[in-house]
């Protein structure tokens, strides 16, 4: 969980690039540090090569991104909030950071469990009719 980074100033961004660099950088740590987030990036990049192998139509693809991108931003801010408590808690136990991280996580699991359900729903009749 520690990050050790050689930025340490703390000051507001004060130029759009600085904002996107330390965005993108945030995207890295959690990339980096939850194994996680890559399954659910490796699931995305999946999920539009079968939707570029399938032809998918425009309202299927705009499902498909919905899903991909629900989970990655969940999957972000649940990392965010496990921080959060660290930070707040010293990484000692405390039965409101035990809520927070088991709240985040739910989160986390019903925007997968809504993904799943979006592939299911696109893909499932695809493959079927791929069998026939
Ligand atoms: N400071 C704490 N106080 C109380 N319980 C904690 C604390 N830190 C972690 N836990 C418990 O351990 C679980 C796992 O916490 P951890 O920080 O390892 O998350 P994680 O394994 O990275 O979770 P995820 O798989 O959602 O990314 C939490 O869901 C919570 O139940």
């Amino acid at each position: 969980m520690h990050m050790d980074s050689k930025d340490k100033r703390i000051e507001k961004n004060k130029t759009l690039h600085a904002s996107f660099y330390h965005a993108f950088q945030g995207f890295v740590t959690v990339f980096k540090e939850e194994r996680n987030m890559k399954v659910h990036v490796l699931a995305g990049v999946c999920a539009v090569i079968a939707g570029l192998l399938f032809k998918l139509t425009a309202s299927e693809w705009l499902w498909i991104a919905l899903a991909i991108f629900v989970v990655i931003i969940i999957e972000v801010i649940n990392t965010s909030l496990e921080n959060m408590v660290d930070l707040a808690t010293g990484c000692t136990y405390h039965p409101l950071g035990k809520k927070v991280k088991d709240m985040a996580a739910t989160a986390v699991l019903i925007s997968a469990v809504f993904a799943l359900v979006v592939g299911g729903i696109i893909f499932l009749p695809k493959v079927m009719h791929l069998w026939k």
